[in-house]
């Protein structure tokens, strides 16, 4: 018989380090009140059966307008409030995409160069995975 572990229970929220021209996105979040003001990597939380790369898809569909491609998982996972733990995959608009725009969540974007990556606050919890996208980042990915 199979017994759920208590405390189990885990949402997976998938984060986009969408890359273009050398440069990475970052979101100003508008809500919730404790997050607004601070910067994130767009994306949402992963819903039940679905595949984390077709969430990042669907995510950045909605709130951005864009048709993004995934490219990889940046290595790690990073906790966030109970139950949610935050997973990173680069990726890149597809050819003809439309530019982001703040659709839902968001009320500014900026498209950061290397050296523009530590101008925004970045949500505490994001700083970690941020650091870990900029590794890979330097490795050319
Ligand atoms: N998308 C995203 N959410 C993050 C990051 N860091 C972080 O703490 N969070 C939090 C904010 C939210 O509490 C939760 C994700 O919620 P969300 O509002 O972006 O996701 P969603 O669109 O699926 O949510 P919902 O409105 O459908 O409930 O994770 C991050 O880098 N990206």
């Amino acid at each position: 018989m199979t017994r759920m572990t208590p405390g189990a229970e885990r949402i997976v929220v998938v984060g986009a380090a969408l890359l273009d021209g050398g440069r990475l996105l970052a979101a100003r979040r508008s809500a919730p009140a404790d997050l607004a003001g601070r910067w994130e990597l767009p994306g949402g939380k992963v819903e039940a059966g679905e595949r984390p790369e077709d969430a990042l898809v669907r995510e950045l569909r909605e709130e951005l307008g864009v048709d993004a491609e995934p490219l990889g998982r940046v290595p790690g996972e990073w906790p966030l409030r109970t139950p949610y733990v935050l997973q990173v995959w680069t990726a890149r608009l597809r050819p003809g995409s439309p530019g982001p725009r703040p659709l839902e969540d968001h009320d500014e974007l900026r498209w950061l160069t290397r050296a523009e990556l530590w101008d925004v606050p970045w949500l505490d919890q994001d700083v970690p995975a941020v650091r870990e996208v900029t590794a890979r980042w330097r490795a050319g990915v």
